[in-house]
């Protein structure tokens, strides 16, 4: 079954989907096989690898060491082509539908082309949307766009739409690595809504109170990082 396939069916199935995020950049190798076994441990159902500025060569050698202690899908999710490799199992394709960067709508994904003809890697059309959390975000000065303004919930209902119209098969609701809030549940709730494709929803998750907010407000996909890299427990925590 491809990953997208299984991700419809947990949501037909109502079963919450929980991503964890991994950043390269922020993750030596020889600690991989620890922090693999304790997500393995956890309710994750998913493993994210990306950041907004990782070094070249630093993907590659980091997915290679998760795939060596787990059987999780594990997705690229990343802020550039140099983040390509084939030693994931599918990658977020991310248009950065909440900017106006032509780049980082449709410029880094041509200049990806040729890399993932080499691939085997599934590829999933991802319309991903900023949302100002009161700090500028990796995210926003890397594209150099601005978020969408939390407080116009039309306007991300409608980009959200338009992504959708033009064929992307999730979207991702983003607040932004390290978040000082996350996305608020009234902005889940319209967006959804809206949607008859997978919402993914990250940026600023550090409680079960937050986490199951989230999901009552139609987030299929949860995506969990700071709150994991600062304590490993904290899937522990969930269980609870
Ligand atoms: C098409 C390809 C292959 C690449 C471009 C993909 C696009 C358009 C990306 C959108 C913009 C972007 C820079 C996304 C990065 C997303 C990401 C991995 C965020 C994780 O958090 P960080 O931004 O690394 O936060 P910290 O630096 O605070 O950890
Ligand atoms: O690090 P956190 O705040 O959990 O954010 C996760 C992810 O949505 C960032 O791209
Ligand atoms: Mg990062």
């Amino acid at each position: 079954m491809t990953i997208y396939s299984h991700i419809k069916k947990s949501i037909v199935e109502s079963e919450r989907l929980l991503a964890v995020l991994i950043d390269p950049d922020k993750t030596e190798l020889d600690t991989i096989e620890g922090i693999v076994r304790k997500i393995n441990q956890s309710v994750a159902t998913h493993i994210f690898v990306g950041g907004s500025e990782v070094d070249e060569g630093a993907t590659e050698a980091v997915v290679q060491a998760i795939k060596r202690y787990t059987t999780l899908p594990v997705m690229l999710f990343p802020g550039d082509v140099t983040q390509i490799t084939d030693e994931a199992d599918g990658i977020l394709f991310l248009s950065l539908i909440s900017g106006r960067n032509p780049d980082y709508l449709i410029g880094k994904h041509v200049e990806s082309v040729s890399k993932l003809a080499k691939t085997q890697l599934e590829v999933l059309p991802t319309g991903y949307i900023l949302i100002e959390n009161g700090k500028q975000t990796a995210v926003e000065r890397v594209s150099n766009t601005k978020p969408l303004s939390r407080s116009n919930k039309q306007h991300i209902v409608d980009t959200a739409k338009a992504g959708a119209l033009l064929g992307m098969q999730l979207i991702y609701l983003e607040a932004g690595s390290g978040a000082t809030h996350p996305i608020e549940p009234e902005i889940i709730s319209a967006v959804k809504d809206t949607l008859n494709i997978p919402l993914i929803v990250g940026g600023g998750i550090r409680s079960k109170t937050e986490l199951e907010a989230a999901y009552k407000a139609g987030a299929d996909l949860v995506v969990i990082g700071t709150a994991f890299e600062t304590n490993q427990l904290f899937f522990e925590q969930l269980k609870l």
